[in-house]
């Protein structure tokens, strides 16, 4: 099996068993690969994820993961209790210990290097989400699973995060799969988009899926414009920096 996860014919019902919320969704990814779903609230995004990683009973379906596979996991929600002091390097021991060196690494990677003496509860929204994906990056995962990991974060937060992610691709080779609603920045970083709606809508490189009708349905007119505009500013080369020295044209002419 080439695949870190694939699952075919998923079909998940809710509590009760009368109504659907996923049906007949095929799904699979790839090593190094980011694959990022979409989906308005409710589509079932969280489910999907969770069935993927064995969490949630089928009601139809399979999903076949490697054999050895590790998996980083980030869910939707942590629930932390203010009401219990927890330092940053305490909470990256939890459930399993690890070494002052392998902690501070790891918040290095995910830039909050230092902070391992800091409360969780004093930290900024973006510093949370850089730890608890520094967490997931511990014993070097190969899938990171992320369920909407920059709620809660401002733009330039958001942003950043997401160069974060690709740099850690990057470095480390985890495949990651990433719920998200931040529409203009997750077809950035997506190799893969899949459109969710109780079932697979559309799916593909960003490009198509940004131009797919049933995205644009889903997503309103405006949806596509947004896209555009970023592709607008990214369609070329990012294989090398761009700096003052780079004298080559680059075919994104800003609008007139
Ligand atoms: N534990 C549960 N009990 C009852 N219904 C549930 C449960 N978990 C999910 N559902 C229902 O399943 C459907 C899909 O939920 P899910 O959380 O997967 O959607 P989502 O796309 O992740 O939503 P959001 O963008 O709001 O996080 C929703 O209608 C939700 O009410």
């Amino acid at each position: 099996m080439t695949a870190l996860i694939e699952a075919r014919g998923l079909t998940i019902l809710r509590p009760g068993g009368l109504e659907t919320v996923l049906r007949d969704v095929d799904f699979r990814i790839d090593p190094q690969e980011i694959v990022t779903v979409v989906g308005p609230n409710g589509s079932g995004k969280s489910s999907l994820i969770r069935a993927l990683l064995g969490h949630m009973p089928l009601a139809a379906g399979q999903v076949a993961r490697k054999a050895g596979l590790r998996i980083g996991y980030v869910p939707q929600r942590v629930q932390l209790d203010t009401t219990i002091p927890m330092t940053v390097r305490r909470f990256l021991s939890l459930p399993r210990r690890v070494g002052d060196d392998m902690a501070a690494q790891v918040l290095a990677r995910t830039g909050v290097g230092g902070l391992q003496s800091r409360q969780l509860t004093q930290l900024s929204g973006g510093q949370f989400q850089r730890v608890l994906l520094a967490r997931a990056l511990l014993h070097d995962p190969h899938l990171l699973v992320l369920d909407e990991p920059t709620q809660g974060l401002d733009q330039p937060g958001i942003v950043a995060f997401y160069q974060l992610i690709e740099e850690v691709r990057r470095q480390t080779g985890a495949a990651v799969l990433m719920v998200s609603h931040d529409l203009l920045v997750v077809m950035r970083a997506s190799d893969r988009v899949i459109c969710l709606n109780g079932h697979v809508c559309c799916e593909g490189t960003p490009q198509h899926v940004s131009t797919a009708p049933e995205y644009r349905a889903l997503f309103g007119a405006g949806s596509e414009g947004t896209l555009a505009l970023y592709q607008h500013h990214h369609d070329h080369d990012h294989d090398h920096d761009h700096g003052a020295a780079c004298a080559h044209p680059h075919h994104h002419a800003e609008a007139s």
